[in-house]
């Protein structure tokens, strides 16, 4: 079976049908530049990140459109708080932005257009919608006419006086109808604007995406994204717009990321409960924080806590231990493995010679990466399972699985989830400078005791060996003796021994 998508207009899943085969053209709403994103934020980047893998690894030729919303009200309010330039400061937070993705490793879109570089298309724009009588002006501003456009209301299928009840719009004078929104807002003193037919001003909001969407995707668009929050009023005003310019169908799937959380409450900036990308990074490799935000269904409710986070980092800890193990697995027995392992072998073989068809079979039940996920975690163990029948002596067959195992399960993980791409040796010492620097603890200090303890035990002193080891064992450092020398751990306060 296909790809199936859940399409937020039908509220159903539909087998997922392009326009023009093999291309797909994807448009995203971004962030409006006027503060650090937060992790809700970048639910929504890394869950897009991972649709557009997905496409491309099952073929697919994507154009996917993310915009920077530069100019708006927002974005002028606070740059009045800071007495800096609106567009200098939208501009500041577009660097940072990129540099949270690159960090989170979110693959670049095709195009990230900006609404102030597109303001000659979205003026014109709008002169069709008042040319053709869905739009008017109204002292220098320029409205949607709601009523002009029997359809309005269909994505979030409330009617004009539900919505009117539940969008708490305020009364203008300037509007013929409550919900009527601004395409064009006259300049206020002090305010960048723009010269326009209707004297000068900025672009609405709602406006800058149909107007970008359709310049590099064409009228009918294949996917269109963004979080739940922005179904209504956002997305329900670009179809109105886009549709009654071009009496085409503006979008064919509609797909919408749920909320990251906190304490069960949407995280927000406005709410003041967020914490921002650069907050999560300085604590936590990048890998675990999109593990972390791939963990539910894209459209389930995803709640952020340390303890969630702790979760995670632990289990990719380990799957990366388990790599570490098997990199450095190597044959030194020549003898095959007896009658009851290769029954065994073979259980361990067989699920790997299916894992990447599992692994697209839960991807194509409309992007399951919480499934895909419980895959890779099920692999680990069996990994796992496979180093504790190799034991101390490995045949060459446990050597051949072992590594034709880890490539089979790396390639899907990191190709689709981004994940499982660091070197493991690399990671797992990243990660224990991490916990030392958490605990408080030395490495200097450590590094000595260990150095110390391998002498005592050269010089067969093991009363001192083993007082230094009790010593370290005190500051959570594990000791493992292996035929390369002694290595040691850090133990994660909450993570069994
Ligand atoms: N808590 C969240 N969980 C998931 N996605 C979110 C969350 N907050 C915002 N998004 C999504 O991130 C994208 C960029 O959002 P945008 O910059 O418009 O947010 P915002 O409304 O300014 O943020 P906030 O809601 O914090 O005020 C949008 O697709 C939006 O739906
Ligand atoms: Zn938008």
């Amino acid at each position: 079976m296909g790809l199936l998508i859940y399409n937020s207009l039908s509220r159903q899943k539909e087998p997922f049908e392009p326009l023009n085969p093999p291309q797909v053209g994807m448009y995203v709403c971004g962030i409006t530049a006027y503060d650090y994103a937060h992790i809700g934020h970048a639910r929504s980047a890394v869950v897009f990140d991972v649709i557009y893998r997905y496409l491309r690894y099952r073929g697919y030729k994507v154009t996917y459109v993310r915009n920077f919303t530069d100019i708006d009200d927002k974005i002028i309010n606070r740059a009045q708080e800071t007495g800096e330039d609106p567009l200098r400061l939208a501009e500041r937070f577009i660097k940072a932005f990129r540099e949270d993705m690159a960090s989170l490793k979110v693959s670049s879109p095709s195009i990230e257009p900006r609404a102030t570089e597109h303001i000659p298309e979205i003026i014109a724009l709008i002169s069709r919608l008042i040319e053709t009588g869905y739009a008017y002006e109204s002292e220098g501003d320029v409205y949607f006419a709601v009523r002009r456009f029997p359809r309005y209301g269909s994505l979030s299928r409330r009617s004009l006086e539900e919505m009117k009840a539940g969008a708490r719009v305020a009364v203008s004078e300037k509007k013929r109808h409550p919900l009527d929104f601004a395409l064009w807002k006259a300049a206020k003193p002090g305010e960048p604007s723009w010269e326009s037919p209707w004297g000068r001003g900025r672009p609405g909001w709602h406006i800058e995406c149909s107007a970008m969407a359709m310049k590099y995707l064409g009228k009918t668009i294949d996917i269109h994204g963004g979080g739940l929050d922005l179904i209504f009023p956002h997305h329900e005003n670009e179809i109105a717009q886009s549709e009654a310019a071009t009496g085409q169908t503006f979008v064919r799937y509609w797909i919408h990321n749920g909320f990251v959380t906190i304490r069960e409450e949407k995280m927000s900036k406005s709410l003041g409960n967020f914490v921002t990308i650069r907050d999560v990074l300085a604590e936590y490799h990048p890998e675990v924080i999109r593990l972390f935000l791939l963990s539910k269904h894209y459209r389930s409710p995803l709640d952020f806590s340390p303890e969630a986070m702790a979760e995670w980092q632990a289990a990719l800890e380990r799957a990366y231990e388990t790599m570490q193990a098997i990199a450095t697995l190597r044959a030194s027995s020549d003898r095959p493995p007896g009658r009851k392992q290769i029954r065994k072998l073979g259980e361990i073989e067989s699920f790997f010679a299916h894992f990447e068809e599992k692994f697209t079979e839960a991807m194509d039940e409309d992007f399951n990466t919480a499934r895909a996920i419980g895959l890779f975690f099920e692999g680990i163990s069996l990994l796992n399972r496979l180093l504790t029948l190799a034991g101390p002596s490995p045949t060459r067959e446990h050597e051949r699985l072992a590594h034709c195992a880890l490539s089979r399960l790396r390639r899907p993980v990191s190709q689709i989830l981004g994940l499982l791409e660091e070197d493991p040796e690399t990671y797992l010492l990243e990660e224990r400078r991490r916990l030392i620097k958490k605990l408080g603890l030395d490495e200097k200090k450590i590094e000595t005791l260990v150095a110390e303890r391998e002498a005592a035990r050269q010089r067969k002193d093991f009363a001192k060996a083993d007082e230094i080891r009790n010593r370290l064992q005190q500051m959570g450092v594990v000791l493992q003796d292996t035929r390369e020398g002694t290595k040691w751990k850090v133990q994660r306060p909450s993570s069994p021994a």
